[in-house]
């Protein structure tokens, strides 16, 4: 289901100088390439967590490295389809509107999915993944989405799995507390969502929880869970130890 190029992270003990000599080689400012004198295989890193938990901030440390490639989540392209607010749309009227805006979010995020790069890594702010076990799931629990709505879009999802290799090789995961996210995102302001509710966030955690910690819905890539209830003045240790437990991964990978 999740293309993942590199073995068992057992061994970053011992590629532990080949992630230092990575680590040099960015912090230098040089192409990690460099070290490899070839362009290593790029590997994909997903950016996981409840909606406020901080995805889009955290992604603009790894913005600024000269060896990332980081691809946002489409939220404008939500915002505006040729003219219509599917996201409003979707906030407004979930019973009707939600097959109409999970269907494009299939759509856009596979088509970021399958977006090269030009880069050792390859940084997603959610995926194909979340949208299926996180928020379509969420809708169908909560009696949003019917089941042949919810049929139809399992059977695409299946069909893309099945025919469509997607390469996730880790999953960063922003963990939070649903109360944390609710006071971010009414800071935050973004219209739309003002109508989120807590009992809302507190099923989009338990889901992301399941997917990613318990692993109710199948085996999924190595995850790196990071607190993300700290306040930004504190994350910037969390980005760098995501940044090192990247680097080794493409160590791994190229090893
Ligand atoms: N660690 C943090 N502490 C406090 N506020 C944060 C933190 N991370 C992000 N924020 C703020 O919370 C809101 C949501 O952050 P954002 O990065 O947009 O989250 P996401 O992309 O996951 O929805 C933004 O207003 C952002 O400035
Ligand atoms: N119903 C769904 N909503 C989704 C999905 N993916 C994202 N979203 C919403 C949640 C936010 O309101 C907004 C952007 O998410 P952030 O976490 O980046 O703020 O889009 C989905 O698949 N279904």
């Amino acid at each position: 289901m999740y293309g993942d190029m590199s073995g068992s992270l057992g061994w970053i003990g011992g590629l532990r100088g080949v992630g230092h000599l990575l680590r040099m080689t960015m912090e230098s400012g040089k192409r990690v390439y460099n070290a490899f004198s070839i362009a290593p295989k790029p590997i994909t890193v997903i950016v996981e967590g409840n909606i406020g938990s901080g995805k889009t901030t955290f992604l603009k440390h790894f913005q600024k490295l000269p060896d990332f490639a980081v691809v946002d989540e489409p939220i404008s392209k939500w915002r505006d389809c040729q003219g219509h607010n599917l996201l409003e749309l979707m906030y407004k009227d979930p019973q009707k509107w939600s097959l109409c805006f999970q269907s494009y979010v299939q759509l856009t995020m596979l088509d970021l999915h399958v977006k090269p790069v030009l880069k050792p890594v390859k940084m997603m702010e959610r995926s194909i993944f979340s949208a299926k076990y996180c928020f379509v799931k969420n809708l169908k629990d909560q009696g949003l989405m019917n089941d042949a709505e919810y049929t139809v879009l399992t059977e695409w999802f299946d069909f893309i799995q099945e025919t469509i290799p997607l390469q996730v090789d880790l999953i960063v995961y922003l963990k939070t507390d649903p109360q944390v996210v609710f006071e971010r995102i009414a800071a935050r302001g973004r219209t739309e969502e003002n109508s989120i509710t807590l009992p809302y966030l507190q099923s989009i955690h338990k889901l992301h929880e399941d997917w990613l910690i318990h692993k109710k819905f199948g085996p999924v890539p190595r995850v790196v869970t990071v607190d993300a209830n700290e306040d930004l003045s504190k994350m910037m240790t969390s980005y760098s130890m995501c940044e090192e437990t990247i680097i080794q991964k493409v160590a791994i990978a190229n090893y």
